[in-house]
């Protein structure tokens, strides 16, 4: 398991209690050790026990040699360079696990193709897992679903297996690109949803930022070979009402400071997590329009976070659009 925040010691818990054995890296030797000392994480979701199944390194060559399962949990805009460093190390056949939701600045690229061009390694060797999985709630073992995408279903179905528990219940689907998108533009619909609730705006507001937004997500999907369907399941709109609705997510609570008119840079120096749609709504913008789809929220997003945009401009700009059919 490479990656020790909020999301990657959830996740080294899930695969220790479905039975792993877990090697989990922290970039810092001091979190590796208190992990391997307290069977706890000091710095993210410090109640929870990892279980006996984990222990951790700071060496990634010590986690990652002979791992039949390599799970990336790292910031999406770091994954590349990490990965340049590790995959010397990589098990021949071993599969690939994709945790991160966003979008690579630059290339516009998924994480699944970051990790197939950084990794050399074959697409069908890379599965993702996307859902509305709040790390937060997963550590307490209350009941979450997910799903496990790859092109070659038998290896779906084997990550299936190996992070089913009687909390955390995957299920399998063959449309990478579209649960990868999925979980990227949640977040930052959500960031969208955080700057309205911040400004005192109503449910018919939100309700409409989530309709909207999963149909904006379902635009660019579609025009990049998605099944139009992932979209109505938990990758889709379940992750987009979790994420949206959750105190807990990031996104949403960035969100929130750029509502109540913090700058970008104040908003950052008040957060300690990653919230991935700050990043990635300048990518899916770019990658809408190099495809000629339209993001209208996406749009607003981006101009609140990167270009000093008043929501209150923003949201303006959204009404003021012309009318159409649904
Ligand atoms: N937290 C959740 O509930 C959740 C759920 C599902 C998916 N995700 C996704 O998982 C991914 C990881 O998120 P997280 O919640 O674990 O984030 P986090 O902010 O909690 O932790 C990020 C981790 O990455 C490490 N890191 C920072 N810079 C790094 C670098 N340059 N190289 C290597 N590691 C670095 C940090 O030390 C930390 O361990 C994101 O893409 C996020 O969208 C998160
Ligand atoms: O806390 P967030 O906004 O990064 O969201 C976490 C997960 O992606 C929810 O599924």
């Amino acid at each position: 398991m490479l990656g020790a925040g909020s999301w990657g010691s959830a996740f080294a818990k899930i695969l220790g209690d479905a039975g792993n054995d877990v090697v989990l890296w922290a970039r810092r030797p001091e979190i590796a050790a208190a992990i391997r000392d307290t069977g706890r994480n000091p710095e993210y979701l410090e109640n929870t026990p990892l279980g006996e199944r984990v222990t951790a390194t700071a060496s990634a060559t010590e986690a990652i040699k002979g791992a039949e399962l390599v799970v990336l949990a790292v910031p999406s805009q770091t994954l590349r360079v990490n990965l340049g460093d590790w995959a010397a190390d990589l098990t021949e056949d071993s599969t690939l696990v994709s945790l991160m939701k966003g979008i690579e600045l630059g290339t516009t690229q998924r994480m699944s193709q970051v990790i197939v061009e950084a990794a050399r390694v074959a697409p069908d060797r890379v599965a993702v897992v996307s859902g509305p999985n709040l790390a937060g709630e997963i550590a307490l073992e209350q009941p979450a679903a997910t799903v496990v995408a790859c092109s070659d279903i038998d290896r779906a179905t084997r990550v299936q297996h190996a992070i089913t528990t009687p909390y955390f219940r995957p299920y399998t689907n063959d449309d990478v690109v579209g649960c990868e998108l999925g979980g990227a533009v949640k977040n930052v619909i959500a960031l969208a949803f955080g700057i309205a609730h911040a400004m005192g705006l109503g449910d018919n507001t939100k309700a409409m930022l989530i309709t909207r937004g999963l149909a904006e997500t379902a635009r660019l999907g579609v025009a990049l070979g998605a099944d139009p369907l992932t979209f109505s399941g938990l990758a889709g709109l379940g992750d987009l009402v979790g994420t949206c609705m959750s105190p807990l997510s990031r996104n949403r609570t960035f969100g929130e400071h750029l509502g109540r008119g913090k700058s970008l840079e104040q908003a950052q120096a008040a957060t300690r997590y990653t919230a991935e749609g700050v990043k990635s709504c300048l990518a899916i913008r770019d990658l809408a329009r190099s495809h000629g789809v339209e993001m209208p929220i996406t749009e607003q997003v981006e101009r609140v976070c990167h270009e000093g945009v008043d929501p209150k401009v923003a949201v303006a700009a959204l009404m003021s659009r012309s009318t159409k059919a649904e």
